[in-house]
């Protein structure tokens, strides 16, 4: 699989299905509700590590939780986009077969060859959303870009803030 074509699509208020409440699933729902998504969150269970983070994001009112474990009746065609992280090969395959039937595009987070499309390392900055995606071969070196892109856009805000004292 080569490189995917960059979509930057409008999510606001739109509902996105995240399946699982684990490390990977929390830090997708941190980056879209930067861009204001409605979403449901369907969890067999919460591990420690991620309640309290989850728990924050329940308070914004933009996150629900539904604990269950995922059957094909909960895909529903409301949904947007759905985003599988659950690490588990049965909700892989409801997700990626229930989506297909429906038309709604899926992202499966533990295998690259189900999905519809990535997940971006997201960076943004005044008036500006970067989103980065290698060839699904080498996740580090995406990560690697992200941070790059992050301090070229903090320094160039640095840079405007000298400019405007010295004004
Ligand atoms: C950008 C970022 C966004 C995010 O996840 O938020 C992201 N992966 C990140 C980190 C990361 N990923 C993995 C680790 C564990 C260590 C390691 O293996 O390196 C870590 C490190 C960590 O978690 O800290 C393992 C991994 N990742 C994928 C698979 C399955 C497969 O390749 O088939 C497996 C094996 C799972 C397993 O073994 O079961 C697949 C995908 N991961 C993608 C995105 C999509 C396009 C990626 C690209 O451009 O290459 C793609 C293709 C599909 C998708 O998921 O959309 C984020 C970094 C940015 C940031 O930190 O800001
Ligand atoms: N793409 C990436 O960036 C990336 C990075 C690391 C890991 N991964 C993959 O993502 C998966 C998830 O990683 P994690 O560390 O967040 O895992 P985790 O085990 O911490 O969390 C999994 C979550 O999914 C839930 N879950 C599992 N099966 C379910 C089901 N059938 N129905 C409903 N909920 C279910 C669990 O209750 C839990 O909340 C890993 O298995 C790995 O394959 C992807």
């Amino acid at each position: 699989m080569g490189l995917h074509f960059p979509v930057f699509l409008d999510i606001e208020d739109k509902k996105i299905l995240l399946v699982g409440a684990g490390q990977v699933a929390v830090r997708r729902i941190r980056t879209l509700l930067l861009f204001g998504a409605d979403i449901a969150v369907i969890a067999r269970e919460v591990p420690e590590g991620q309640r309290q983070e989850l728990e924050e994001f329940l308070e914004t009112g933009k996150v629900r939780l539904i604990r269950k474990c995922l059957e094909k009746a909960d895909i529903t065609p409301e949904y947007l986009l759905v985003i599988c992280a659950a690490g588990d090969p049965e909700a892989d395959r409801i997700a990626k077969e229930r989506c297909q039937e429906l038309g709604i595009p899926v992202n499966i987070a533990s295998d690259r060859r189900l999905s519809d499309f990535y997940f971006p390392a997201v960076v943004t900055g005044e008036n500006l959303a970067v989103g980065i995606a290698g060839d699904g071969e080498d996740h580090g070196r995406t990560a690697r870009a992200a941070a790059l892109i992050r301090s070229c856009l903090a320094g160039e805000e640095e840079t405007k803030k000298d400019k405007g004292d010295r004004t």
